[in-house]
């Protein structure tokens, strides 16, 4: 009787999702859940930790509540330390299981996962479903995308009015292949757009039971982690500063979490003032904070983008409602141009053909610089009062996030790359696409025609924290 693993990746959710719905529909008698744990010291390159203790408790809630969530309908999740590559192969051989079930992540390391988990014998079936849209159904193959966001989201938004009205919900992926391209391999084109933004699923009624073997090896399971789910460490988020307030007594990490969330929001009609509120740099409601559950996927964009699409039908479209849309459908190229460009994203020119200018700071200086930024000591008191945030509580405003990077390229001469790297190591909702997109977009080595971005720290000052409450709420923070 077939066993197969499924791997949570960046989908820790139940609905919405095509993955899970592919693997209960692929004949197998008994499935295990699976998720796999980095290392808590973990370091990067750049001789950092890669995930901070504030972005793992967030992530710890969501697994928390997957689990929850999952023992509910008689199958709990199994959640493993280490490094994919190894740990699911020796998984999949102590429960007799060769397939694999997963989300499909168009990033060089993720990609790499996969790779390895196939050399290694298993069948590895993948599902593209972290977008709004479905780049099966897109008006131009994924190698052929417009050359920067306007004209994509303008060429979007043509297709959706010239497609029916009402999308269809999106059919259970088929387990034979992945349902999308991943960025190694060759697109298809499309003519017809009904189903690019494809209704969410709704969760599955019922799991299969864990294989016997799985059962009867328990703690022993290679990768098994016991302690995880017991000792909740979401204390580390729950700074009375911070724009996000999580932890024990505010908002947690996880699926149940998010949707209750989602509807608190729409149902106080937040999204009437979010075009007027969205710049703003402190405070809970400015923005929709949707960002830290979809960084995991504890929520899907679909679900989001269907929910928004019922407001609409209820309270009347507004600028607001558009804005939400607009921005989420940066979120969508973002992933997008992982698609169509790969591992070039990542390289120091990323799609850039011009060389960098050569730093007139020595390598010293800006390894200093750097240091300096990270710890909110740079002697810029909005500067450091953002990078004090980010240090505390794992979460910053776009607009602050704009400026700091902004300020470590243009006025401290830093690698973006190094930029990008510390926020990967401090959001609690970073999103490998979102994060690499921007950086390359502000360092003008994307797709954006302009050349980078340099946010004047005077201006911005006076215009977003005139008379000093933001950067005298963050001065004085003791950074480690
Ligand atoms: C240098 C830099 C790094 C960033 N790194 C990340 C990251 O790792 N993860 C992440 O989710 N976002 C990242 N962003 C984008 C943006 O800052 C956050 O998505 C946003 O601040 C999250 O808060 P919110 O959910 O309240 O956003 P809202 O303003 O309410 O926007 C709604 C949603 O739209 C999407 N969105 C909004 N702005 C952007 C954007 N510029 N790019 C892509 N999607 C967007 C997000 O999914 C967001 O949740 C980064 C921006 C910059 C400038």
């Amino acid at each position: 009787m077939k066993t197969v693993l499924f791997w949570f990746r960046n989908d820790l959710r139940l609905h919405d999702q095509p993955a899970l719905q592919a693997a209960l529909a692929s004949g197998a008698r008994y499935l295990l859940p699976v998720a796999c744990l980095p290392a808590p010291d973990e370091a990067t390159a750049w001789g950092w930790e890669r995930a901070s203790p504030q972005r793992r408790a967030w992530l710890h809630g969501a697994l928390r509540d997957l689990d929850r969530q999952l023992t509910g309908l008689g199958c709990p999740l199994l959640v493993c330390d280490g490094d994919p590559a190894t740990v699911l192969p020796a998984l999949a051989a102590a429960v007799g299981a060769t397939e694999l079930y997963c989300e499909d992540i168009a990033a060089p390391e993720e990609q790499q996962h996969v790779a390895s988990l196939r050399a290694a014998g298993l069948a590895v079936h993948t599902t593209w479903q972290s977008s709004l849209l479905d780049p099966q159904y897109l008006p131009w193959t994924v190698d052929a995308l417009p050359a920067s966001y306007t004209p994509f989201r303008q060429a979007v938004e043509r297709a959706l009015q010239s497609a029916a009205p009402v999308p269809q919900p999106m059919a259970p992926a088929s387990a034979a292949a992945s349902t999308a391209p991943s960025a190694d391999t060759a697109p298809v084109s499309h003519r017809s757009f009904p189903a690019l933004v494809a209704a969410p699923l709704a969760a599955p009624g019922a799991m299969l039971p864990w294989p016997p073997a799985a059962t009867a090896a328990g703690a022993t399971l290679p990768g098994y982690r016991a302690v995880l789910l017991a000792a909740p460490d979401d204390a580390l988020l729950a700074d009375p500063r911070s724009s996000l307030p999580a932890g024990p007594a505010g908002l947690q990490g996880g699926e149940t979490a998010a949707l209750a969330h989602l509807h608190q929001y729409l149902q106080r009609r937040l999204p009437d003032s979010y075009k007027r509120t969205r710049n703003q740099l402190y405070g809970v409601d400015f923005s929709s904070k949707w960002s830290p559950w979809l960084a995991n996927g504890a929520l899907s964009a679909r679900r989001i983008l269907a929910e928004v699409r019922a407001y609409e039908a209820q309270h009347g479209a507004n600028e607001g409602t558009y804005w939400l849309w607009f921005e989420l459908l940066w979120r969508d190229y973002f992933r997008l141009l992982h698609l169509q460009y790969g591992a070039a994203l990542y390289r120091e020119r990323g799609l850039s053909t011009r060389s960098a200018a050569p730093p007139s700071a020595t390598s010293d200086e800006r390894t200093a610089n750097l240091a300096r930024w990270r710890h909110g000591a740079t002697g810029e008191p909005l500067v450091d009062a953002a990078m004090r945030e980010l240090l505390h509580t794992g979460y910053l405003s776009n607009r602050l996030r704009q400026v700091v990077a902004s300020y470590l390229l243009n006025e401290l001469q830093g690698d973006w790359r190094a930029g990008a790297a510390w926020f990967e190591s401090r959001l609690v909702d970073y999103d490998v696409y979102s994060n690499q997109g921007n950086w390359l977009y502000i360092a003008g080595r994307g797709t954006d025609p302009r050349g980078g971005r340099h946010f004047n720290l005077e201006k911005q000052t006076a215009e977003h924290d005139p008379d000093g409450v933001y950067r005298r709420r963050w001065a004085g923070s003791e950074c480690p």
